[in-house]
């Protein structure tokens, strides 16, 4: 099957550099007048998919709005999953896994593994039981086509005193991170399919981007504060391979399906000035 990194590749060419979050806050279902229930949850991932799933290159369905309904929200987030795949938008699910090896194995299948009824194109997962700890991940990801994005700074005010400290040979946690991504995705053409998570609030990062050859996932855009504007100071010579990631700015301007795409087009036509000035 074809890398997750060349499939990204080709949906960013064809549909523009975004991706955009379903996140159902209880706040955004009762502005959308839906109630905070799973026929609540339903209708707003319906409205989003049926909006976005053909114009968007990546969907990332935040997995806790739904996990919080319990089975039924989670059979909603499993036809959720089924109908962006049916649109066309490659669906990368906010879990943020990490564990043991041999838990971290388990992960794998119920996401990366084609037979499963949750399989997404990719995933998030956390590093801080050490990278390796995540290799179940990153194999069966190689063997189906998937892709991992792995959280390196992330865009939340509390992650920089643990993501931002030194170890003994002085390089911090992030950059260590960045560095055994970057191994996993040399010689990989067009693009690594392991990716990065790179909060767009983050300001200067101190680190070096430059050998990851993967995406670079950055959050934090709009409701959280940042703008495309500051992609420019967290990425530098990385922005060529940034995917800004927005939900609450754009899925604010629902539930009606035009504004809903015209929020995602200014979204896009934003992020494009940015990174075409590169
Ligand atoms: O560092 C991170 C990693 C993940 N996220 C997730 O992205 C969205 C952000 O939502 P907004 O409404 O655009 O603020 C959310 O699902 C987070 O869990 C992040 O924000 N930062």
């Amino acid at each position: 099957m074809e890398s997750f990194g060349a499939r990204l590749h080709r949906a960013v060419s064809e549909r523009g550099p975004l991706c955009v979050g379903i996140d159902p806050h209880p706040a955004l279902l009762a502005r959308w007048g839906l109630t905070d229930d799973v026929d609540g949850l339903s209708r707003f991932a319906r409205t989003v998919v049926d909006a976005l799933g053909d114009r968007v290159a990546v969907v990332k369905p935040q997995s806790a709005f739904f996990e919080r309904f319990g089975s039924q929200g989670v059979a909603v987030l499993e036809s959720t999953i089924r109908q962006l795949r049916d649109y066309g938008s490659l669906v990368l699910l906010d879990v943020k896994r990490g564990d043991i090896g041999s838990t971290v194995r388990a992960y794998a299948s119920a996401y990366l593994d084609p037979s499963s009824s949750m399989y997404v194109d990719a995933v998030t997962a956390s590093p801080f039981l050490g990278v390796g700890s995540l290799d179940p991940m990153f194999e069966l990801a190689a063997e189906h086509g998937g892709g991992v994005f792995v959280l390196a700074l992330t865009s939340n005010p509390e992650g920089a005193s643990v993501q931002r400290a030194r170890g003994a040979d002085g390089r911090t946690v992030a950059q260590t991170v960045i560095d055994e991504i970057s191994q996993l995705n040399a010689g990989a053409e067009p693009l690594g399919s392991f990716g990065l998570v790179v909060g767009a609030t983050v300001g200067e990062t101190g680190c070096d981007l430059s050998a990851v050859n993967g995406p670079l996932l950055a959050p934090g855009l709009g409701a959280q504060g940042a703008t495309a504007a500051d992609l420019r100071v967290v990425f530098g010579s990385a922005l060529p391979a940034v995917l800004p990631s927005y939900s609450r700015e754009v899925l604010g301007a629902g539930p009606d399906p035009e504004a809903l795409r015209a929020a995602a087009e200014r979204a896009v036509a934003d992020c494009r000035a940015v990174l075409a000035s590169s």
